[in-house]
């Protein structure tokens, strides 16, 4: 009695050695599909060259956390543009909110942001608010490679009640300001040269797909010349 072949067609020789004969032809065709590559972080950083990788999205989606990681990783400073308001007015993100009001804060933001631009590669952390502002936006395009670090409503919320420092979510309800924020701002966001994709994850797990989206992007426009995507 004769073995029946495979439901698939492909005998158990073609199998082992990996190697398939197309129908009609006697050249051997490999079965087997290679893994891409992951890049390395010193190839990104060489990818990079002068350009400044600048976090976005919204507030608890983990751009101070991933962004600090990320440098580490790229062997390139870390700056938080929220630290740096801090530093440089010496008050506190709310203090500043209290005495002076959103858009003295806005102001201070946006001339905060262009000089950390202009300081040379590193990676640079946004507060939420930061990329609604055009200007800032531009400088942003012209100087460095924008990630939309984007997470869902659930998460932001989890990650926001662990510190009570966001004015904008002293409120009654700061679920549905985040919201709210969401939809104002998500249209912008999406102009971010890239996307990714944050969830309950460890940080060096999404810190590492934000290395190889990055290094994906950059090899993109390395390749074609062209002026950015946005997925
Ligand atoms: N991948 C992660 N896993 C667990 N906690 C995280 C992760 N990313 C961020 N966090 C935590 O969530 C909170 C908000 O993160 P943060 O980086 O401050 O967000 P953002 O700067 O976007 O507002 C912080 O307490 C941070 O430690
Ligand atoms: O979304 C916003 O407008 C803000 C986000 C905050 O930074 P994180 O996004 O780092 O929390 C901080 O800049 C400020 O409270 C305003
Ligand atoms: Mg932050």
């Amino acid at each position: 009695m004769s073995i029946p072949p495979r439901k698939d067609g492909i005998d158990d020789e073609s199998r082992e050695s990996g190697c398939l004969e197309r129908p009609g032809s006697h050249r051997p065709v490999r079965a087997v599909t290679l893994a891409a590559v992951p890049h390395s972080a010193t190839d990104v950083r060489a990818l990079l060259g002068r350009k400044v990788v600048v976090f976005v999205g919204l507030m608890g989606a983990g751009k101070t956390a991933i962004g600090r990681k990320l440098a580490q990783l790229l062997d390139l400073p870390f700056v938080d543009s929220d630290h740096e308001i801090e530093t440089v007015s010496r008050m506190t993100i709310p203090e500043l909110f209290e005495r002076y009001g959103e858009p003295e804060f806005r102001a201070l933001e946006q001339r905060v942001i262009e000089r950390l631009l202009r300081e040379g590669p590193r990676v640079v952390s946004t507060g939420g608010g930061a990329f609604m502002n055009p200007h800032t936006r531009e400088a942003i395009a012209s100087f460095g490679v924008s990630i939309w670090l984007k997470a869902d409503l659930d998460l932001l919320m989890e990650r926001v009640a662990k510190k009570q420092n966001r004015p904008l979510l002293k409120n009654a309800d700061p679920r549905a300001v985040m919201a709210k924020l969401m939809a104002d701002r998500y249209p912008v966001y999406a102009q971010a040269d890239l996307t990714v994709e944050t969830r309950d994850a460890r940080r060096e797990t999404i810190t590492e797909e934000t290395l190889q989206a990055l290094a994906s992007h950059l090899q993109g426009r390395a390749g074609s010349g062209s002026a950015g995507e946005t997925q």
